[in-house]
């Protein structure tokens, strides 16, 4: 007897004796309802599966597959090995020979690779694989290398690491860009940033604009614009600004020079008078935006830049917009004051004071909903990473993020990205590569006789020049022999105190002084005007501090000199990536540098097959990453820092027993 459904049958046996009043054909239908449903054996369920494939197959759906047990999909791979090399298969399964069992050595193969693990046949694979050429050999350790060193903790709050929490659309600000850029199709958008040479990348770009007053900022601030000789945005400026004012998070690369100060400054001010406007600011609260910058001198610029604006804003009748400055070398009291009296809505700061006033509680990050990291790259080199990532961890929601530089090597955009949320990427130029208002001389001259060189090559324009060295005792000892010479000069390095530094600075750029000469303190970021010539006294030890350096020239569409001392102290690496950046730029490459062995040429090939240009970790163009001297260096650097934790090189556990 069929078995009987448990439910559905008792169910219609229960409701069967009111219908079978309703007439012959209702109780014939009832009848049926009162068989027994039965449940499907396996031999009818075999046909109601073919039942429903051919159905299938009927309504078009023709790339159906029979699903194949394992064991006789291996058959028959093997089979068709065999057939392959030329050897009659045999019948595999007793099915197949007609019960007479397995005889040949191909059947006792076949057995004998079903019952092989999957890590011998693996291997077994590799064998019969054809051998790995050098360049694949290389690739594959290049792309191990990068791996590990972009293998970093995500540069997220703790809150949102503890319970997982993702963003996955941008800020909403309320800002679209103006009706006849929506109506415009994307190849237009398209043609305008080829135009430019602008590289973009992410969802749903917003679209180049190339005109300030259509970007929507108030009239205040296109007067300041104007008042500055800013009438057209740079290319950074039309792709990047747009995309931030409608509350994207953005990567942006650009040469030095190039104006994304402006870029993130603007939207940030916008973002404050939006907030003041929605909600005042109370005392103790704010700020609602905030910018990183890797050196003081720099906070400062940019500090300068904002309040000037948020000036121009407060003439014009808009809310007041309070800005603060959080440095290192300045009283913190003062700086806590100001936002414990009044509230804030901008900060200015570097890492280190940043991090200090958060974790003394002398501000919080409970409204702020706007952070920049100006020289992204540097700042991570410069060590500040742990010091970003914990004042990442003070913020309250969701941020718009956005991160700067002319240089920014794949190991740093990785990592970045890590905290963006849908982010765009604005690229114009290659990262890295120098500003072509520059030209660029490279001279070889030995290192007693660099003094006075200096002094003939500070003939080569009129002042203000910059002079750069690597090391503080040298710009001393630069500063020292000007001074003797008559020459009226200033210098800044990280020994100096805050007053000494910020005195320099002022008295250099108001035309007091003629001569700066500095350390990489004063490399990155800083805008002084008009600057003709910048020295290299020294070739720095890394390129993009090259890059950083000699882009203190030829800004705003000028043209500038940079003069380059090399001699044999510096390392070939070094001076490979500077022959291939003069490469690029169609600068001369001096004979000295023409004679160099290049290991580049002979992985050319390479370069084209993995589509990375240079090292992938500093972003140097005269060696790959399995070469690269600043992976090394920071490799040591950091095992230096693990040994110290555990209790020095002689000491740590060991010591202790
Ligand atoms: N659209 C523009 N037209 C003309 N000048 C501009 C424009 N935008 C900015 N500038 C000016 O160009 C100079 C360089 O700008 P800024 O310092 O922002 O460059 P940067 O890209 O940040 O350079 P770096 O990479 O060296 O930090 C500044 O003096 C600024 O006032």
């Amino acid at each position: 007897m069929a078995p009987v459904a448990e439910n559905g049958a008792s169910e219609q046996q229960q409701e069967a004796p009111q219908d079978v009043q309703n007439g012959p054909a209702a109780a014939q239908q009832q009848q049926e309802a009162l068989k027994p449903v039965k449940r499907y054996r396996r031999a009818e369920l075999d046909e109601e599966e073919e039942r429903q494939r051919q159905l299938l197959l009927e309504d078009g759906e023709d790339d159906y597959e029979e699903y194949v047990p394992l064991k006789k999909r291996r058959q028959k791979e093997e089979q068709e090995r065999l057939a392959r090399l030329g050897r009659v298969p045999q019948p595999t399964s007793s099915a197949d020979t007609g019960g007479t069992g397995r005889s040949t050595d191909d059947e006792q193969e076949v057995d004998r690779r079903q019952k092989e693990s999957l890590l011998v046949l693996k291997a077994k694979q590799l064998q019969e694989a054809p051998p790995e050429t050098e360049q694949e050999r290389q690739l594959k350790e290049e792309a191990d290398i990068m791996r590990q060193v972009t293998q970093k903790a995500a540069l997220k709050t703790y809150k949102e690491l503890a319970k997982d929490i993702k963003y996955t659309q941008a800020i909403n600000t309320g800002w679209r860009p103006p009706l006849k850029y929506r109506l415009m199709s994307d190849d237009e958008h398209q043609k305008v940033r080829d135009q430019f040479y602008i590289i973009c990348e992410g969802h749903n770009l917003p679209p180049p604009i190339p005109n300030f007053s259509d970007m929507k900022f108030p009239p205040a601030i296109l007067r300041v614009l104007e008042g500055k000789g800013i009438k057209r945005p740079t290319p950074i400026q039309m792709q990047a600004t747009p995309a931030i004012l409608a509350g994207r998070d953005i990567i942006g690369i650009a040469f030095t020079g190039s104006g994304k100060t402006l870029v993130f400054s603007l939207p940030m001010i916008m973002a404050a008078l939006q907030e003041e406007v929605r909600m005042p600011v109370q005392r103790g609260e704010g700020p609602v935006g905030l910018i990183v910058c890797p050196s003081r001198e720099l906070a400062r610029q940019t500090f300068d830049i904002v309040l000037e604006y948020a000036e121009a804003l407060k003439e014009d009748g808009h809310p007041e917009l309070r800005t603060l400055l959080a440095i290192g070398g300045v009283d913190m009291k003062t700086q806590a004051d100001q936002v414990r009296n009044q509230g804030i809505h901008m900060v200015v700061a570097t890492p280190g004071r940043l991090k200090d006033m958060l974790t003394k509680r002398r501000m919080t990050l409970d409204i702020c909903r706007y952070l920049c990291l100006d020289e992204a790259d540097r700042m991570v080199d410069l060590g500040f990473e742990e010091d970003i990532r914990e004042v990442l961890s003070f913020f309250k929601g969701q941020r718009q993020m956005l991160m700067f530089s002319a240089t920014m090597p794949a190991k740093i955009k990785s990592f970045a990205e890590s905290a963006l949320v849908d982010p765009v990427t604005v690229n114009v130029g290659r990262a890295g590569a120098t500003n072509l208002d520059i030209i660029q001389e490279v001279e070889y001259v030995k290192e007693e006789a660099k003094l006075v060189y200096l002094l003939e090559c500070l003939q080569k324009t009129a002042p203000p020049v910059l002079i750069f060295a690597e090391n503080k005792k040298d710009v001393d000892m630069i500063h020292e022999f000007l001074l003797v010479k008559g020459v009226e000069a200033v210098a800044v390095h990280g020994s100096k105190d805050q007053e000494e530094r910020e005195w320099a600075i002022q008295s250099f750029k108001a035309g007091q002084k003629d001569v700066l000469i500095a350390t990489d303190v004063a490399s990155k970021g800083l805008d002084f005007e008009g600057i003709q010539h910048v020295v290299n006294f020294d070739m720095p030890e890394e390129i993009e501090n090259y890059v950083h350096r000699i882009g203190r020239t030829g800004r705003k569409g000028k043209t500038g000199i940079a003069t380059t001392f090399i001699n044999k102290n510096q390392s070939e690496h070094i001076l490979l990536d500077l022959k291939h950046l003069l490469k690029e730029a169609k600068q001369r490459i001096p004979p000295v540098l023409q004679a160099l062995h290049d290991p580049m040429e002979e992985l050319a090939e390479m370069e084209a097959i993995s589509g990375t240009k240079g090292c992938a970790y500093c972003g140097g163009l005269g060696h790959r990453v399995t070469d690269c001297p600043k992976l090394r260096a920071d490799t040591r650097e950091q095992t230096r820092k693990q040994q110290d934790r555990f209790g020095g090189t002689g000491g740590g556990f060991g010591a202790e027993m």
